[in-house]
């Protein structure tokens, strides 16, 4: 029959399972194992020195109040006739013994601040590797787990929670430092009387387990901090991204409610969590202050009379049980703590986990470049499992021309463009570069190869130079020149205030909408890429914008594979292959002025926007 322990035992050993039950970090150890050995070796030592200070105050106490008994000797010569001076009258040993007090207390410090500092440095390494493995994990994941996830929430975990658990480190060193120095006076009591040591050890011990029982209300409340956390940032990220939707929709008091709701409920789970910490300190202050007098009574009526204990053996056992009071009350404020990092714990957990998450498969095949074709073999696509997107795809992309998907809004067009650079998967069916699956290439090798030029690139918040040459450590000033040229870009760059050294600001918001966008063909030109995809990338703008970008993009489809997805049929005349497709299936392909006479959904559109473009 397995053992049942005791719910308040359970609680107790519940401050270990915080480590045991998370054995990832300590795989991390192996990236600090030096500072953490430091840590553990001062720690030590400055414990080590605490209990040689006790017995120096003993036999302090001892030569003060028995000056003529025999005196502690450790049978060194040296060290009994120099240092503790056995032989010495009194007051010289006296001086001896305070200097010795001193010595211990200073290299107790030293050793303590050592001790301290490297925990310290081990706490902020495991911190580092932490946001480390994050990333890693962030950077590998298929793109469809943001979509799914807060970014907010993410936010949180690389910041807040990695902070949280950088203290939960620091909290636990402590408290093996605590729980040591708690053995050297429990040892150095036990030497004193072991009487009163048994007796005030079991009382302590019971005060403990009490303690234990609200650890378990302090983890809970842990989990929900953590989560209000999160749901905070999202709030803030949201609003910041957001502030110009917000302030064009005049909804300030909108967001203010959301905010407010969002920094009430982080209040909220923070206040349930203090409240149950705040009750832990004058609990077990009453109690432990209840022990210690009756002790004392215990000790002063029947001890000491009765010969059990000398006087000397008292006032040190007493001055140890009071410099043991800090440490204990030391203990338990760590374990209060350590109970309130289990959700952040859980959530930096959560997100490392890698079986509940989706990976993109990588393959070996180098991709050097296109040969013939790009051929989609009945190809189908869901997000969700339950709504398919893409049915029954069958079509092929030749080298060098340019095909082009037209449809409406939501029949597949984009999604049909992500599974060439593999953002997504086909959930059927294959895609087969010169009949190769594209899920055997080397990715990185593949996605080289290959420029997405969309409406929504995103302007990283650094120089236009260094826009333009995103990831592309070694291009050179001509190239990333030449290439701003090319892309009509190259005048609008000049008349910045500091040409291409202008800082674009979080999502290029130093940018007109055309400005963007030239930027984005520029990084697209740069790269030099074989196969291109343009997605709507001239939707939205004025008809200056739209035809230089127009202009740039003709230069950047010279010799190219393009894919282009465009609403505006105009920009699509010349390609070679257009595909029509309406709720995710093919409904017509072939070129343009063929698909033109039969008639059929292309000639709609062409009739739709031709009659439009006569009214505007
Ligand atoms: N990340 C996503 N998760 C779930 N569903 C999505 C996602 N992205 C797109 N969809 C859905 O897939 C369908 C096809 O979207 P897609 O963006 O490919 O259409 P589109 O033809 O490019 O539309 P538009 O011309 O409006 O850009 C839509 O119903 C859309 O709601």
């Amino acid at each position: 029959m397995p053992v049942k322990i005791p719910v308040p035992i359970r609680r107790l050993l519940q401050t270990t399972s915080f480590w045991q039950d998370n054995s990832f970090l300590f795989k991390e150890f192996k990236f600090f194992g030096k500072a953490a050995i430091f840590a553990v070796v001062f720690t030590i030592l400055g414990a080590a020195f605490e209990g040689f200070g006790i017995g120096f105050i003993l036999t302090f106490l001892q030569s003060l109040t028995h000056p003529d008994a025999a005196q502690f000797q450790t049978g060194i010569d040296w060290i009994d006739t120099v240092i503790l001076g056995v032989n010495a009258p009194v007051n010289e040993r006296l001086f001896r013994i305070s200097g010795l007090i001193l010595l211990t207390t200073f290299l107790r410090l030293g050793f303590n601040y050592l001790g301290k500092l490297y925990t310290r440095i081990s706490a902020s390494s495991l911190a580092y590797r932490l946001r480390h493995l994050l990333f890693e994990q962030l950077i590998s994941l298929r793109i469809s787990y943001f979509a799914k996830k807060r970014s907010g929430e993410i936010i949180n975990s690389l910041t807040s929670e990695v902070i949280q658990l950088q203290q939960a480190f620091d909290v636990s060193s402590a408290l093996f430092t605590k729980i040591l120095t708690l053995w050297v006076y429990v040892i150095s009591m036990f030497l004193l009387s072991w009487e009163l040591t048994l007796v005030s050890g079991m009382l302590f011990s019971l005060l403990s387990v009490g303690i234990s029982t609200l650890l378990g209300r302090i983890r809970e409340a842990s989990f929900a901090r953590s989560k209000a956390s999160g749901g905070y940032t999202s709030v803030a990220l949201e609003l910041v991204n957001g502030i110009r939707t917000v302030h064009a929709f005049a909804a300030q008091d909108y967001e203010r409610k959301r905010f407010y709701h969002a920094n009430r409920n982080l209040l909220n789970a923070t206040l349930q969590s203090i409240s149950a910490q705040a009750l832990v300190e004058p609990l077990r202050e009453g109690i432990a202050t209840t022990i210690l007098i009756g002790m004392l009574v215990v000790a002063v009526t029947t001890l000491i009379p009765q010969g059990y204990l000398e006087l000397a053996s008292l006032l040190t056992f007493l001055f140890v049980l009071f410099r043991m009071m800090p440490t204990m009350r030391q203990i338990d404020s760590a374990r209060v703590q350590m109970s309130s990092f289990h959700g952040s714990l859980r959530d930096i957990k959560q997100l490392l986990r890698k079986d509940d998450k989706a990976y993109t498969r990588n393959g070996k095949v180098e991709f050097t470049g296109l040969n013939r074709a790009i051929e989609y073999v009945a190809v189908d696509f869901s997000y969700d499992p339950n709504e398919p997107v893409l049915h029954n795809i069958s079509l092929s992309i030749k080298k060098g021309e340019m095909t082009a998907f037209v449809g409406s809004s939501g029949a597949g067009k984009s999604t049909l463009a992500d599974l060439i650079p593999r953002f997504y998967d086909p959930t059927a069916g294959q895609i087969l570069i010169d009949g190769v699956d594209l899920r055997e290439f080397e990715i990185n090798s593949l996605r080289r190869k290959l420029a997405v030029v969309s409406q929504d690139t995103f302007i990283f918040n650094t120089s236009v130079r260094n826009n333009i040459a995103y990831a592309l450590e070694d291009a050179s000033e001509e190239e990333i020149c030449e290439a701003a040229r090319l892309a009509n870009a190259l005048d609008f760059i000049q008349d910045l205030p500091q040409g291409f050294d202008t800082q674009l600001g979080d999502r290029g918001v130093r940018l007109s909408g055309g400005q963007r966008q030239r930027i984005a063909i520029a990084r697209a030109l740069l790269r030099n890429p074989e196969i291109l995809i343009l997605d709507e990338a001239t939707s939205a703008l004025d008809s200056v914008s739209e035809r230089l970008i127009q202009e740039s993009l003709e230069k950047l489809a010279v010799g190219r594979t393009v894919i282009a997805i465009a609403h505006r049929l105009s920009t699509i005349v010349r390609a070679n292959k257009v595909v029509v497709l309406e709720g995710g299936r093919i409904i017509e392909q072939g070129g343009y002025q063929e698909l033109l006479s039969q008639r059929g959904k292309l000639w709609k559109y062409h009739q739709l926007q031709h009659k439009m473009s006569h009214v505007s």
